[in-house]
């Protein structure tokens, strides 16, 4: 059957018997199901194309994200380049090591002498001139701090801690000095031979970072240590002034100077590359920026019940997952090549001697991996908020991991000869993440194709050409004296696959699983069920056990006998069946008194050509029926037969007969109103000239013409309101239901609004649910109440109102009330006074008493003298109205609370 066909069918139910017997043509199901598909992949392509499209900017943006990295990374390099340049030392500074620095602590003691002897002309002297030589006081800066036994300075040091900053044990023996581990080893400075005399010394300088904080230690320079050697320098030269003195020999100086070894070029860091170094860390983005993009778009769609909209007209899951993972595909390699193209232009060695094909491959096979993982995270998330938070968390996660991982040595590491058992675990379970897969394949290449440290070579080496036998090739080395042996690259890309595969059929298990996602969710063991492969289970018993009470007078219970007789007589609906539908919603595994009985056993007929409307508090659960009717969410019991089809079998098949508007607009921002409309009708297999006409005239009809090539994202409340009022008429959809159609729409648009839904009354079943008792008044053909759940009262409005109003209304306006009260107890003595204050009364009569009211009427209309003329003379005013539906609604429901929109 072609789409214009299964449109323009003159009656509809033929249709639908046609589709029946279709059942038995599987070949020509199989051709209906993948034209339709087809058409909704489409369909679906030129939603996503469009939206893109609108979101310039954005989309430029993302594409563009590794060109930015690209010339991020160039700066990088340059700024390396330079940093290394700098390091390399041309002119080195000198330092001049024979002058002591002077400590500055409280107290401190530059340099402490501990003597092995008594003090005596030697020591004197040669202590003298270290303090002169470097400017520092004898007695305060050097200092005599013990005698005799070397122990001795040493336990003054340990006592005095952290205020001597060099100290000397200064031998002028002779004098055997004892042992001990401090000075490590014995040394005896008195010597056998008379003839010369032996002078030592000992140097200890204070170098604990903490302790040294107050010497000059503190900020010597690096060659050598710096106080101890300058102490010797001044020790030696004192020692031999001393001697050359005696002697008559003239001053004698020593000059010790140090300056840093010049560092020579291309020694660890010249010929770095960022990119081989951190590459994986930065080329991690652009995959992401698709990763981001997906995922917030598919939960923008998810939160705006946009899926759900689309699902309710008719579009399978494939069609929408597919237009999904196609878009996905064309920007992973938008922005693939938009990173190769960059890194050409950048001039980096990994893009220029890595073949094109393999460069590709490694960037999309991580996209695709990245997009399903989206997929994935957006069957657990509601809202776009969410979306993005985890978006982030993703990325900062992804990119703590990216920042280790881009070493490839340390992946390499986890392949080492002989690893233990939980290493191979955790590289397994690192196998399973696709960054992982992505740097361990980036680093492969990048070590040979980019330029890179050789650890053979102890240097870093310019890249070479990274050929397909390098693809193919396992990799063998050493990292840190231990070897390694690492799969090929194909293998690692192969990998990549089964993670996106894996992945995929994680999110396809979740997107059924999940509730919220797709309306109804299926059971976790979907899979092995026949619905799940096309089977039907068997059609609803026939029998159904309702207790009738036989002289009831209850609408509701005829209702339910009347749906018993037409199920025991087989009798097709042709509106809509409600067979004991119910639903609760359960707050927790087992059954508790918090589960919330939404939708109590209801049992109703609307037969063609009706508009019935719900009315019923807030929580009365309107929406939730109009849900199950929609197969947004499933019963928990009964079922509901739509034009002949079942609810729980056939919501395919009655979503081609179901037009809905829903109590939130589901619409794209992004999206003009006509194209809303061409998008819906195409969704309704209606063909394009068929949908433009059509889109005018209603369009039209709900006063949106001169706005049908705006964008919905500028349209005020009420007006998107409109939209999904035509909206929901579109594709000559047999059964309407319209969820609170008129919320926020000024008088005139609605009363408009009204014209139109009396319009599509016609031939037409339709559910409404509004909070304007005027709207149900205006429109319904019949009025059912629902309280908290279960149907208390269903009929016309007029019967309503006589059933459970009080019929009429007499409005009186006086002076005075008291004796009005008592005349018109005599001329309507039915009447039931309502209300009395101020000088207004208000009577209620019923219908039955109608005689009554004429008698008033005539006493307050005509001139002429009247037995109760006196009652006429005392009455100001007064008026006549008919019971209003709003109090008929009180009444039932009993909740004056409720939220009234009464126009
Ligand atoms: N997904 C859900 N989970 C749990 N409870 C729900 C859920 N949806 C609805 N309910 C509960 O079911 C009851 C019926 O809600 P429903 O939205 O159908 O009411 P309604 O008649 O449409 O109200 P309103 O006039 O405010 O739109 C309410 O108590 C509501 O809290």
């Amino acid at each position: 059957m072609s789409e214009e066909k299964l449109i323009d069918q003159p009656d509809y139910y033929e249709f639908i018997e046609k589709s029946r017997s279709f059942s038995t043509a599987s070949s020509t199901i199989s051709n209906e199901i993948m034209s339709r598909y087809w058409l909704h992949f489409k369909l679906m392509m030129w939603k996503q194309y469009v939206v893109f499209k609108r979101n310039l900017k954005s989309t430029l943006f993302q594409i563009g994200t590794p060109l930015i990295i690209c010339v991020f990374l160039v700066i990088l390099q340059e700024i390396a380049n330079y940093s290394i340049e700098s390091m390399i030392v041309k002119n080195p500074d000198i330092v001049n090591l024979h002058k002591i620095p002077k400590c500055w602590g409280d107290g401190c003691v530059t340099v402490g002498v501990g003597l092995t002897n008594e003090e005596d002309e030697f020591t004197d002297w040669v202590l003298r001139y270290v303090a002169k030589k470097n400017n520092l006081e004898y007695g305060k800066d050097v200092k005599i701090l013990t005698k005799n036994d070397p122990m001795n300075l040493i336990n003054y040091l340990s006592k005095y801690e952290n205020k001597t900053q060099t100290a000397i044990v200064l031998c002028t023996g002779p004098f055997i000095l004892p042992s001990n581990p401090v000075l490590n080893g014995t040394f005896d400075c008195r010597g056998n031979d008379t003839s010369y005399t032996v002078k030592m010394y000992s140097i200890m300088v204070n170098s604990t970072i903490l302790n040294s904080m107050f010497m000059a230690s503190w900020n010597a320079p690096a060659p050598l240590d710096y106080p101890s050697t300058a102490v010797k320098v001044s020790f030696d030269e004192a020692i031999l002034a001393y001697y050359i003195n005696e002697k008559g020999m003239p001053n004698y100086d020593i000059q010790l100077d140090a300056q840093s070894y010049p560092e020579p070029k291309n020694r660890y860091f010249d010929g770095y590359s960022i990119v081989t170094e951190s590459g994986a860390f930065y080329f991690f983005i652009p995959p992401m920026v698709t990763f981001v993009v997906l995922l917030s778009e598919i939960v923008r769609e998810k939160e705006y019940k946009l899926r759900h909209g689309l699902s309710m007209a008719g579009m399978g899951p494939s069609a929408y997952w597919h237009s999904w993972f196609i878009t996905g595909l064309v920007f992973s390699l938008i922005v693939s090549n938009s990173l190769i193209v960059s890194g050409l232009i950048c001039d980096f060695d990994l893009f220029l001697h890595c073949p094109y094909p393999i460069i590709l491959m490694l960037f999309t096979l991580f996209s695709i991996a990245m997009m399903f993982l989206a997929f994935l995270v957006s069957t657990f998330l509601k809202t776009t908020k969410a979306a993005y938070t985890a978006s982030y968390a993703f990325i900062l996660i992804g990119l703590v991991l990216q920042f280790f991982m881009s070493n490839i040595y340390i992946i390499y590491l986890f392949y080492s000869e002989d690893v233990p058992n939980w290493v191979v675990a955790i590289r397994t379970i690192l196998a399973l993440y696709p960054p992982f897969n992505f740097s361990k394949a980036f680093g492969d290449i990048a070590l040979k194709a980019s330029s890179h440290y050789s650890n053979s070579a102890h240097r870093w080496v310019s890249g070479d050409d990274y050929t397909w036998h390098d693809f193919v090739k396992t990799i063998h080395g050493k990292v840190s004296g231990t070897s390694y042996s690492v799969p090929p690259t194909i293998v690692t890309m192969v990998t990549l696959i089964g993670n996106a595969f894996m992945i995929c059929i994680l999110a396809w298990y979740f997107d059924h699983v999940m509730p919220s996602n797709r309306g109804c969710a299926d059971p976790f063991y979907f899979m092995f069920t026949k619905k799940y492969y096309g089977c039907k289970r068997k059609k609803v018993a026939k029998n159904i056990n309702i207790e009738i009470k036989q002289d009831s007078n209850d609408p509701v219970m005829h209702e339910k006998i009347k749906v018993k007789e037409l199920i025991e007589k087989n009798v097709p609906a042709k509106g809509i069946r409600l067979i004991g539908i119910d639903k609760v919603f359960k707050k927790h595994s087992y059954p508790s008194n918090d589960d919330i009985h939404a939708v109590n056993n209801m049992f109703l007929e609307i037969p063609n050509r009706q508009l019935l409307t719900l009315l019923g508090h807030n929580g009365a659960g309107k929406s939730t029926l109009i849900n199950i009717l929609t197969g947004l969410i499933s019963s928990s019991g009964g079922t509901a037969n739509i034009c002949g089809f079942d609810i729980n079998e056939d919501m395919d098949e009655i979503r081609n007969v179901l037009g809905v508007c829903p109590q939130h607009d589901i619409l794209w921002n992004e999206l003009t109103a006509k194209e809303h409309l061409v998008l819906y009708g195409r969704v309704k297999g209606m063909s394009y000239p068929a949908i433009y006409k059509e889109a005018e005239e209603i369009l039209k009809r709900v006063n949106l013409l001169e706005e049908a090539n705006s964008l919905v994202g500028t349209f005020s409340g009420g007006m998107k309101r409109r939209l999904s009022v035509a909206i929901s008429g579109i594709g000559n959809p047999k059964v309407i239901i319209l969820d609170e159609p008129t919320t926020g729409m000024d008088p005139i648009n609605r009363r408009e609004a009204w014209k139109f839904i009396q319009e599509l009354k016609q031939g037409r079943v339709l559910i409404l649910t509004t909070h304007s008792m005027e709207e149900a008044d205006v429109l319904s053909d019949r009025i059912c109440v629902i309280v908290d759940g279960a149907i208390k009262c269903i009929g016309t409005s007029l019967y309503l109102k006589n059933q459970y109003g009080d019929g009429y209304r007499i409005t009186i306006i006086t002076k005075d009330p008291a004796q009005v009260n008592e005349l018109i107890q005599k001329v309507m003595p039915s009447s039931v006074k309502i209300d009395s204050s101020g000088g207004s009364i208000v009577l209620g009569i019923h219908l039955n008493d109608i005689k009554e009211i004429g008698e008033f009427v005539k006493l307050m209309e005509t001139k002429e003298p009247h037995e109760f003329e006196k009652l006429r003379e005392l009455i100001d005013d007064w008026g006549l109205s008919h019971t209003t539906l709003e109090e008929v609604f009180m009444r039932v429901t009993g909740k004056k609370q409720s939220r009234l929109m009464i126009s």
